[in-house]
């Protein structure tokens, strides 16, 4: 039996989601709150991880190995890299990779530690039920590449690199973290990503405008997903 769990990084970005629900068990672990939820016979758990790579680590193992998720779905906002990607506009991750993990020093190339890999995949079978529930709702979604990394990008020169090194489409600061904990433990997974900004100079200001809708954009399209698994 499925036990499902959904994950942001961002209050903004679980709050739309957790409006679908009644009757939530809360369960406080590890500086976190951790919201059960039973939803058309699904087990699902519900939580924000906090920003930034570490929260996002701490906060999928814990759904994983100590409420036994078996699935996990990450629905949150993003900046955009492809210009064909408007504020707003969704994004499937195909792969995830850390923009910011370097040890080229040592001849590696950017992203890459060794008994790592530069990119992550996602499930593709997660993939093909979002790609189904598009075409379903007559969304648009672009899938494609996502770089994770310990910054707010607001420089077309950071965003530049991250475009030209790992030719991604969207950045943020948790899914490659996602990707590298359930790789790891053999939990296929999902990233959903809704553009909140362009992450050059403006990015703060778009953020802070846009930062609701867009979480609400992710989140509709992902409740869609959930009501197919
Ligand atoms: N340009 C960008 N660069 C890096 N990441 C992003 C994101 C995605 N999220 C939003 C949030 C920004 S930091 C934060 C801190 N305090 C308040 C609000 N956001 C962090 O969880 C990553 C959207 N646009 C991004």
């Amino acid at each position: 039996m499925t036990k499902l769990a959904i994950m942001g990084a961002m209050e903004e970005e679980i709050e739309p989601l957790l409006s679908h629900f009644k009757d939530v068990n809360i369960v406080e672990f590890a500086n976190n709150k951790y919201y059960e939820v039973n939803y058309n016979g699904l087990d699902i758990v519900i939580a924000y991880s906090k920003i930034g790579k570490v929260f996002a680590s701490l906060t999928a193992t814990t759904m994983i190995e100590k409420f036994g998720c078996d699935t996990l779905l990450f629905s949150g906002v993003a900046g955009a890299i492809n210009p064909k990607l408007q504020i707003g506009d969704l994004i499937i991750a195909d792969k995830l990779c850390q923009h910011d993990l370097d040890i080229t020093a040592f001849g590696h190339p950017n992203g890459f530690v060794p008994g790592g890999s530069v990119f992550v995949e996602t499930s593709k079978e997660l993939r093909d039920v979002a790609t189904q529930v598009a075409n379903e709702n007559d969304l648009k979604v672009i899938v494609g590449t996502i770089a994770t990394g310990d910054q707010f990008v607001h420089s077309t020169e950071r965003k530049n690199f991250i475009e030209s090194t790992f030719k991604a489409d969207a950045l943020e600061m948790e899914g490659a973290s996602v990707a590298v904990v359930c790789d790891a433990l053999d939990i296929p997974f999902f990233v959903l990503r809704a553009i909140s900004d362009s992450a050059d100079m403006d990015a703060g200001f778009d953020f802070d405008e846009f930062l609701k809708s867009s979480a609400v954009n992710s989140a509709n399209y992902l409740i869609k997903i959930v009501e197919k698994l």
